[in-house]
């Protein structure tokens, strides 16, 4: 709790004076680690089905959850860091915002840097069945260990670090506006979505953070031995699904947090 503590009050949050595109594509680098590595974590464990089963209709079951494992740590975890004012940073997006306490800890006067319609976008509901329908099948090795709770505390760290990731967005989409406004500008005041998605692709960008990313799964996965042959190297974690999960969910996710962003810029 007390790390929690210290990690809420010191952010690294960035001011508006430090906010340029340079510092918030740093960001987004330093957050590939966290992605990838927690991954790695989840890895340790097999899909572990029971973690995600929740049948009310089951009179057989014991379980006293009113919903799944997973839910069941999300929400509580939530509701205790909400305590401890995670959730009034704006780089922090609950996945059941309307269950949370107010804070016990004092107001973090974060600087304020985007613009208040930002606190209404929050797409963790497509980013939670993006990672279970999506990316955990592709990933996690089938079968049953037993270790339910430790299997969803993982989960809940991906879903942590690509929730963060994702939403980041909200910043870069900031930066964009503030660098063009007289590009951005008309495309607003239209609402036009193509002509927005158009003007913050840099493809060239993505190509770069895809082979990043599965660089960083090579390196940070490799199964390390002492009499490895190169042809013989295993990953804790397939690079090519992390360059996947980058080009198919979390960069067009991204993208969509930055397009709803920008069509309230100018409300
Ligand atoms: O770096 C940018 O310009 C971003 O908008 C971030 C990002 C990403 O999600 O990594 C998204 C869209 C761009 O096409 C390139 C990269």
């Amino acid at each position: 709790m007390l790390t929690l503590l210290m990690e809420t009050k010191n952010t690294n949050m960035i001011s508006s004076d430090e906010l340029n595109l340079e510092s918030v594509r740093k960001s987004l680098i330093r957050q590939e680690d966290t992605i990838v590595l927690s991954l790695i974590e989840r890895a340790k464990f097999p899909f572990n089905f029971p973690t995600y089963d929740y049948d009310p209709s089951s009179s057989s079951s014991s379980c006293v959850l009113s919903g799944s494992l997973v839910h069941f740590i999300v929400k509580e975890t939530e509701i205790l860091h909400a305590k401890v004012g995670r959730y009034t940073s704006p780089e922090e997006h609950p996945f059941f915002p309307d269950e949370l306490p107010p804070p016990l800890t004092p107001p973090h006067n974060y600087p304020q840097v985007l613009h208040p319609a930002a606190a209404c976008i929050n797409i963790n509901d497509t980013i939670w069945k993006m990672y279970f329908d999506e990316l955990l099948p592709l990933f996690a090795a089938e079968g049953d260990d037993g270790n339910y709770g430790s299997t969803a505390e993982c989960d809940l760290k991906c879903l942590q670090a690509l929730s963060r990731r994702i939403h980041y967005g909200k910043f870069v989409a900031e930066v964009k506006f503030r660098d063009a406004p007289e590009d951005y500008g008309p495309a607003i005041r239209a609402q036009d979505r193509d002509a927005l998605m158009k003007l913050l692709t840099f493809e060239s960008v993505e190509e770069m953070v895809k082979g990043r990313v599965a660089k960083k799964a090579m390196i940070f996965g490799q199964e390390v031995s002492l009499d490895d042959k190169e042809e013989d190297i295993k990953y804790k974690v397939n690079p090519a699904i992390v360059s996947r999960l980058y080009g198919e969910w979390v960069m067009p996710l991204t993208k969509l947090v930055q397009v709803e962003y920008l069509l309230r810029r100018l409300s």
